[in-house]
């Protein structure tokens, strides 16, 4: 009853946990295109499926505004995602993209937008199979709709149109345990603006510390201090696809990314993603790289403020500098733009950053999971290289 939908999906099911018989891999095969339902799902009668052009202003502000009102809150409903117009256009519209994989609900009468959920296609490496996938995300359906079990039936209809595209696999991440994790992540938080995180209850003042002895130890300095650190530019890309792609084969699950992916997801788009990389002033190798996105949260019922501006760890690779001075210089940066916090979870090798930065744990849990792909053992954090927006 409790997971009754995914129950019915192939997914890695909880009573197939320790059946070691099963093999790693597809669960089920691909099926003839011509077998794949070809019209949409039905919904209840009052509503319509809409496919959203999100390069049109008028469509990407009704987005926005589903998301802002509507889209994950943290477990204390203090904050909620309030990802921006632009971050959108960048999330939903990488090299391949197809339109019709970000799938709106409205009602028939008023054609208001009630509900979303998008994919994008993505080259994933699992251990030595390189699969391709749709990364999932964004599924949102407004607050007063809640229990009339439209995902359920958004789920279908994205994997419908995904299966049109010839893809059978999924990745996705959400905060709520579901069949079956194939990793769980905690996340952390690294203060910059201590005394707005305290004052919007994003943190709390430490036992026996005051506010200015808190400011005093979150201090960064006011530059960075790696020589050669510079932000990433359109000539780097052949460089930092090699460096990345170098890094990320460490890793049982990681994105495959090729100079167009890394063009796409790494190129800086102001308030949307930064990255910088270690040029040696020697030998003008590329030698590390760093990058975070911006991802701000609504504070919701706050009298003095309204937004938080935060930061989150993307992709990072250090070779030559410690990668606790290349996430000093991150966090140096983020504190340079005015963000309030940086957010990071325990993944590849964050880990080593985390405690020496003066990062706290999250209250909460970050799960990742694989549609239609097998993985025997769930993973530790430190062996997943994917982050998802
Ligand atoms: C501070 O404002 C919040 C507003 C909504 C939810 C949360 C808690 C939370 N659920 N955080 C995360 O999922 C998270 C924490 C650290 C790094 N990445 C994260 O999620 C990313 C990746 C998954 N899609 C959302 C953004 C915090």
């Amino acid at each position: 009853q409790k997971h009754r939908f995914w129950e019915t999906q192939p997914v890695g099911q909880f009573k197939d946990l320790g059946d070691s018989s099963l093999p790693e891999g597809p669960i089920e095969p691909p099926t003839p295109l011509s077998d794949v339902k070809p019209e949409p799902y039905g919904l209840p009668s009052a509503y319509e499926w809409s496919t959203c052009d999100i390069s049109d202003p008028s469509v990407c502000l009704e987005v926005y505004t589903l998301l802002t009102n509507n889209y994950v809150e943290d477990d204390e409903n203090m904050f909620r995602f309030n990802y921006s117009k632009e971050f959108l256009q960048w999330a939903l519209r990488p090299p391949g993209f197809f339109p019709s994989w970000h799938i709106g609900v409205r009602v028939k009468s008023t054609k208001k937008l009630v509900a979303f959920i998008t994919g994008i296609p993505a080259r994933l490496r699992v251990r030595d199979d390189v699969v391709r996938m749709a990364e999932i995300n964004f599924l949102c359906v407004h607050k007063k709709l809640r229990s009339k079990r439209l995902a359920p039936v958004m789920i279908k209809e994205v994997t419908r149109r995904v299966h049109l595209e010839n893809i059978w696999q999924a990745a996705y991440t959400a905060g709520v345990v579901l069949p079956t994790p194939i990793a769980t992540c905690r996340y952390w938080h690294r203060s910059l603006n201590p005394k707005k995180l305290i004052d919007v209850g994003f943190s709390r003042l430490g036992a026996r510390m005051t506010m200015s002895r808190t400011i005093r130890l979150y201090k960064l300095p006011d530059a960075t201090v790696t020589p050669g650190f510079r932000k990433m530019e359109l000539r780097d890309v052949p460089e930092v696809t090699r460096l990345l792609r170098g890094y990320l084969a460490r890793f049982a699950v990681a994105p495959d990314f090729d100079e167009d992916d890394v063009e796409h997801w790494l190129l800086p788009v102001e308030n949307v993603v930064d990255s910088f990389l270690v040029e040696s002033p020697v030998t003008h190798e590329i030698t590390d790289f760093c990058s975070f996105y911006t991802l701000p949260s609504s504070i919701l019922n706050n009298p003095n403020y309204t937004g938080l501006k935060a930061a989150y760890s993307y992709y990072n690779v250090s070779t030559k500098t410690p990668l606790l001075q290349l996430m000093n210089d991150a966090l140096i940066v983020a504190k340079q733009k005015d963000y309030d916090v940086f957010n990071a979870l325990d993944v590849m090798e964050n880990e080593g950053f985390l405690k020496e930065l003066k990062f706290g744990p999250g209250d909460g849990q970050l799960h990742y999971y694989l549609y239609n792909y097998r993985i025997r053992n769930a993973l530790h954090p430190l062996e997943l290289g994917l982050v998802l927006l």
